[in-house]
């Protein structure tokens, strides 16, 4: 759906994108993470055509829009009708209401006037602004201007949805509502790219996360995999039972006995095997056994360090 390749970007002295290359798949919901300044909307832009990167190569829908420092126009114009984008700093027009902006836009993508009713009424309903659909959008909280925002991004019912930093300035319910929508598109058939800064904001919704750090992707996978990458770091604390001392020597690994033929093992990987073939071995017995995991939070902090 979307390919990026050994993109770099640099704005005068800054390497925003430093050989950055990331895949997303048609169906996934894909959360691009990263700290402020790593380069998520750099990279965002340079995939839209609104800025121009150096180096490196962009495909979307299997085209190739982006080689050698230049795009194909053509081919940009072409596949851009099938993706709806919502803008990290976008300006609406204050003196419309959602009606008219939503109308406004309709007309740029050209869709026809009987469908463009029924359209605009749909997405105002999905984006909570049904009650708001005649007030004046200079009125409107940060919150309401995102949910016109991403109205806007789906009125051409795309079939690759990027956004970035969406949930910025929403609150809890806010937050809760967008990632409803986002799965309803997944659930729809729809692929969605969408940057955050904060882990919350993709943890429960998407299916493959990819942190950048300095213009660089420095990790893809499912969460899932991320989390059972990071289990065989997690620490364990094991009480065993034994008559016999034990002289178990391994590296990240400590034995402090408790007396009364108890010993408690503390490691710093994964030694569930290795104390199973213990126990086995010297008839011992494992009294408990904790696991501490790293939250997925600790595990974006020591990435981006
Ligand atoms: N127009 C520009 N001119 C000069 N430097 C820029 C420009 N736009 C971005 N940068 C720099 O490029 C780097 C990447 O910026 P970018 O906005 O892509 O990051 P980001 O991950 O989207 O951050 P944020 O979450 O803060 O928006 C930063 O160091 C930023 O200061």
């Amino acid at each position: 759906m979307l390919r990026i390749e050994k993109l770099v970007k640099v704005y005068k002295d800054v390497r925003a994108l430093d050989g950055l290359s990331l895949e997303v798949k048609p169906g996934q919901v894909y959360g691009f993470l990263g700290p402020n300044g790593a380069g998520k909307s750099t990279t965002i832009l340079s995939t839209l055509g609104l800025i121009f990167p150096q180096e490196g190569r962009i495909e979307l829908f299997g085209e190739e829009v982006f080689r050698d420092g230049k795009f194909d126009e053509g081919r940009l114009v072409k596949v851009k009708a099938r993706i709806g984008y919502m803008p990290e700093h976008a300006t609406l027009w204050d003196f419309l209401t959602p009606v008219q902006t939503l109308d406004t836009i309709a007309d740029a993508f050209k869709i026809p006037k009987a469908e463009k009713e029924k359209r605009i009424n749909e997405l105002l309903d999905l984006v909570g602004l049904k009650d708001a659909r005649n007030k004046k959008v200079g009125k409107f909280s940060k919150g309401m201007r995102q949910r016109l925002l991403l109205a806007q991004a789906l009125i051409n019912d795309p079939e690759l949805l990027i956004l970035d930093e969406p949930m910025s300035g929403l609150d809890p319910k806010g937050i809760a509502e967008f990632k409803d929508i986002i799965r309803e598109q997944k659930k729809a058939g729809k692929t969605v790219f969408f940057s955050s800064h904060i882990l919350a904001h993709v943890e429960e919704v998407c299916d493959t996360v990819g942190v950048i750090v300095k213009g660089k992707l420095r990790l893809e996978d499912s969460i899932e995999n991320i989390k059972k990458e990071f289990l065989k770091k997690a620490g364990y604390t094991i009480l065993i039972e034994t008559n016999k001392p034990v002289d178990w020597r391994s590296a990240e690994l400590s034995v402090t006995s408790l007396g009364e033929n108890k010993y408690r093992v503390v490691a710093s990987r994964d030694v569930r095997e290795e104390i199973h073939d213990y126990v086995a071995s010297q008839g011992a017995k494992v009294l408990t056994m904790q696991v501490k995991e790293p939250s997925l939070e600790e595990i974006f902090l020591k990435l981006v360090e």
